[in-house]
């Protein structure tokens, strides 16, 4: 099982400053939507330059033009990109294709998604990475909660988490053993980022 540090709603430097203090303690590095949206794909090539050897994700959350923003990416240096689950099957069809081309990898984002319809159609289309996912917004209404498992039981897909998962609530999750665990603000708004994400590698590799 893997952790991967999700850098939200934080400056250039904030993300720096933390990816420098927990780079090991995590395993994928995940620059988030909203610093690609300020900084573009200078960050997630800056990433890159600073760590040749991890797995960067970029969370593009791209809805629409699959190929076009996979492509930008990829070639920034990012080894996964996330695409929608809600999006045109062509859409997820053409992130795929450009993954493949260069040897990477699409994590498909299931935020709002709830029909095991959906997951049939995702597999067919050869889907292989998911992410069960409460958005942040909705997170008012409850953090990560491990129902959310039953929509792909029995399906055989990589899985990752996400979703206000914390100290407490992660010893649930894992029991449930996805493949990787994406931590954001647990991590990067504590006063001891370092800290945090060290007690939940503890956590994730001796389970
Ligand atoms: O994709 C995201 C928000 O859309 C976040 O990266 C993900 O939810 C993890 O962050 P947090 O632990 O703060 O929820």
């Amino acid at each position: 099982m893997n952790l991967q540090l999700a850098l939200d709603r934080l400056t250039r430097e904030e993300c720096l400053r933390i990816v420098d203090e927990t780079k090991d303690e995590i395993d994928f590095i995940e620059v988030g939507t909203g610093v690609i949206k300020e900084y573009g794909m200078a960050i997630v090539r800056e990433m890159r330059e600073l760590y040749p050897d991890k797995a960067i994700v970029a969370d593009m959350k791209t809805c629409d033009a699959g190929g076009h923003e996979a492509k930008q990416a990829f070639e920034a240096g990012t080894d996964i990109v996330t695409v929608m689950a809600f999006s045109s099957d062509l859409t997820i069809k053409d992130t795929l294709q450009v993954a493949q081309q260069y040897g990477k990898q699409v994590m498909v984002d299931l935020l709002e998604v709830s029909s095991r319809d959906r997951m049939e159609q995702l597999k067919k289309i050869d889907v292989r990475l998911v992410s069960l996912h409460v958005g942040k917004d909705k997170q008012q209404e409850g953090n990560f909660d491990t129902e959310l498992f039953s929509l792909v039981k029995g399906l055989d897909f990589e899985v990752t988490v996400a979703g206000g998962i914390n100290l407490d609530t992660l010893p649930d999750i894992i029991q449930e053993k996805p493949d990787t665990v994406i931590v954001g603000s647990a991590i990067t708004k504590s006063e001891n980022p370092k800290e945090v994400a060290s007690k939940m590698r503890k956590m994730i590799k001796s389970s």
